[in-house]
């Protein structure tokens, strides 16, 4: 367990930079020197190869339906046609030129068309025809056709050569049919909504708009009653960014909670919270926001949500106590001293809010559950480690004491509902462990025991000691934009059932989004009108760099990596302006939420001024990530390399949402030595196009 737990505990309290990073840049398919992949190994699970199908396996009771391409769908701005309505025009009036008269004009009379000029010193221009030359000519064609008719079908007969796929590296090769679905809602009514809800929706969407493909399988499939024996659902909501899968997961789990609300189990310990949802998402900061959104739709339901993540400061008690506090808790450790125990349980005094919907990082989910501070023995291996490094000898005793936990704020046991946001991240093999260990321990206060060992591998390699199937006692949703192999291949033998319900662009950019390339030589004079900027770099220095060159120009500007003091605050007031806001939302701003209270936002025409208001935001991977930036966000720029497409489309698609135009400009070295990389990007980044 202190092995085990002392890796989960480098991954401190949050997604960090670092995390991100390593889940991105990672490729677990290893290669052989000429680039190729090593043979034998082309299906083991990678975290950077997109499976381009989500098909589960036959026989296994799983399900997939993809919705049909918004050519015969409606798309987020409500442009295309509904699923059934025809897709020719209604015809129009027979038309033929100048058989009606214009306005103001008499109809032409043939017999005063002027007649041709005649040839005379155009001695190059073929004559005209006579009839039996036209009929030569005529039958001439027509040979001509019918021989490129018999051409065309020896063609086809022929095997075809495959693609070359740019992305063969990124996307699985395991290519086979998806089921596609036709009968799909077009509309957000009541039914299926509340009618409390439905008014919500329509105050934080376009009053017009008409569900997104995931949200129309969302609509089918989760609003009916399940009807297999096994009451809880286990569903996968995979869609492209900004595609508002959001909507499509809090829709119905905040149904449910509101229609079970009376039938509920009674709240265990008073002293505790006792929430019936949960919703994991891997950064305080999108936590912030996915608690805003479900607050928003709730103005009028009054289902209550709490954000877990109230500060970035680490999993340690002391680190944010007051002086008083201090006082008290060194009284605490003496006394633990004395009655020998290895660490004190402190008892929380506070009466419990109540609490309908939590919404956190794991890791924070679980030092409300276990109580904070409750890795203590992976804080205290860490420490000897640090002491050791530095040559110090430790009194193991007296260090030990210096730890203590809290009594746990949260039971788990009225749980219905889990979403893991952003999945591929949260079962990526850096986090993979506090995920699993959270719905394990659900599980359990539900009084299910599910096998866990934290120390096991996601995906096992060898087909001898696959993951067990597993059953949670609760709704599980999982969503992502893209759905790396070691996520799928992990769906398919711990959850072969799942129901997969996919976009039909899923692992493609949103179409209103533009990639764009430049060199990185730059070309310096040129300034015209340009959009908030996202800037995305690899690494923190670089982004260090950047904003003291943004410095030096006098550019407004926000610079955001892992460390950041702002992020230590406990709100996302470190992204105003940034940030997409719930206007509904911002009239119930708490400290929680995140919600910018409308108070604290700059007056509007400060707020356009790129003098007086940041428009350019730098980051790393750390903010690319499931957050839905502002519409006037409309580029986004990519400074280096992508090191793989799974990153890609995330920072991308932080613009270009829910219908938006926006453009990403990937930057690189287009020519010359040292370019084959910006060009192999260019090709991949093609490929993605919807
Ligand atoms: N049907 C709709 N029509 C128009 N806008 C919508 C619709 N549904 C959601 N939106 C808006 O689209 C934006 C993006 O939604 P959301 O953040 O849920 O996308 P997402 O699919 O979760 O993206 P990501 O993969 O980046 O997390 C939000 O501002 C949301 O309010």
């Amino acid at each position: 367990m202190l092995s085990c737990s002392l890796r989960a505990a480098r991954l401190s309290a949050e997604l960090s930079e670092r995390c991100l990073h390593s889940s991105a840049s990672l490729n677990a398919q290893p290669r052989t020197k000429k680039g190729g992949r090593k043979p034998g190994l082309t299906n083991s699970p990678s975290r950077t190869r997109l499976v381009d199908n989500l098909k589960p396996k036959p026989g296994s009771g799983g399900r997939l339906e993809v919705a049909p391409k918004p050519n015969r769908f409606s798309s987020v701005k409500g442009k295309s046609k509904a699923p059934g309505s025809t897709s020719t025009p209604p015809p129009g009036p027979a038309f033929t030129r100048d058989s009606v008269p214009h306005e103001g004009r008499a109809p032409i009379d043939e017999s005063s068309r002027p007649t041709r000029r005649p040839k005379t010193d155009l001695e190059d221009i073929p004559p005209i025809p006579t009839t039996s030359q036209a009929h030569n000519l005529k039958s001439w064609a027509s040979r001509a056709h019918e021989e490129r008719v018999e051409k065309r079908q020896a063609a086809r007969k022929l095997p075809r050569k495959p693609p070359v796929d740019p992305l063969g590296n990124e996307f699985s090769d395991a290519a086979t049919k998806t089921e596609l679905s036709d009968e799909l809602p077009t509309e957000f009514a009541s039914p299926p909504l509340l009618p409390g809800l439905l008014t919500c929706l329509k105050e934080v969407i376009p009053p017009k708009a008409k569900p997104t493909p995931i949200q129309a399988l969302s609509l089918k499939h989760l609003f009916t009653r399940k009807e297999s024996q096994d009451p809880w659902r286990q569903v996968l909501l995979a869609s492209e960014t900004g595609s508002g899968k959001t909507t499509a997961y809090l829709l119905p789990m905040l149904q449910d909670l509101k229609q079970t609300e009376l039938s509920a189990r009674p709240a265990g310990s008073q002293r505790l919270m006792q929430p019936r949802a949960l919703v994991l998402a891997p950064t305080h900061e999108l936590s912030r926001q996915l608690a805003s959104s479900a607050k928003a739709l709730l103005h009028i339901s009054k289902l209550r949500v709490l954000c877990a993540s109230r500060a970035n400061a680490p999993s340690n008690p002391r680190a944010s106590g007051t002086a008083a506090k201090m006082a008290s808790d060194m009284a605490a450790f003496s006394n633990a001293g004395e009655a020998g125990s290895e660490f004190q349980v402190r008892q929380s005094t506070e009466r419990a809010r109540a609490v309908d919907v939590m919404v956190g990082t794991p890791n924070k989910v679980l030092e409300m559950t276990r109580g904070r501070g409750w890795n203590w023995d992976e804080r205290l291996e860490a420490k000897l480690q640090k002491e050791a490094s530095m040559g110090r000898d430790v009194d193991l005793d007296a260090t030990r004491k210096s730890f203590y936990t809290e009594a746990p704020e949260m039971g788990l046991a009225n749980v219905e509902w889990v979403v893991v946001d952003e999945a591929d991240v949260m079962f990526d093999p850096d986090f993979q462990e506090y995920t699993r260990m959270l719905l394990a321990d659900i599980a359990l206060a539900r009084g299910v025991s599910v096998p866990f060992d934290p120390t096991s591998d996601l995906n096992p390699l060898g087909s001898e000691t696959p993951n067990a199937p597993i059953n949670y006692p609760f709704n599980l949703i999982l969503t992502s934009a893209t759905i790396p192999s070691s996520l799928a291949s992990y769906i398919d033998t711990t959850h072969p059932t799942m129901t997969r319900l996919a976009s039909p662009h899923l692992h493609h950019l949103p179409k209103s989004l533009k990639p764009e390339y430049d060199s990185l030589r730059g070309k310096d004079g040129q300034r015209g009108h340009l959009s908030k900027v996202l800037i995305f770099c690899n690494k923190r220095s670089k982004v260090a760099d950047l904003s003291e060159f943004l410095e030096e120009k006098g550019i407004k500007h926000v610079a955001l990596a892992g460390g950041a003091e702002a992020r230590k605050r406990g709100s996302n007031h470190h992204l105003d302006g940034f940030l997409r806001v719930k206007t509904k939302a911002l009239a119930i701003p708490t400290s929680e939420s995140g919600v910018t209270p409308a108070g604290a936002l700059p007056p509007l025409a400060d707020a356009k001024d790129p003098r007086k208001t940041p428009h350019v935001l730098l980051t790393t991977s750390l903010l690319s990530r499931g957050l839905d930036f502002a519409p006037d966000i409309k580029h986004v720029f990519i400074v280096d390399e992508p090191r793989n497409m799974i990153d890609f489309l995330h920072r991308a698609g932080r613009a270009g949402r829910a219908g938006e135009k926006g453009r990403v400009v990937v930057f690189g070295k287009m020519e010359g030595r040292g370019s084959a990389l910006a060009k192999d990007v260019r090709k991949k980044v093609g490929a993605l196009k919807a």
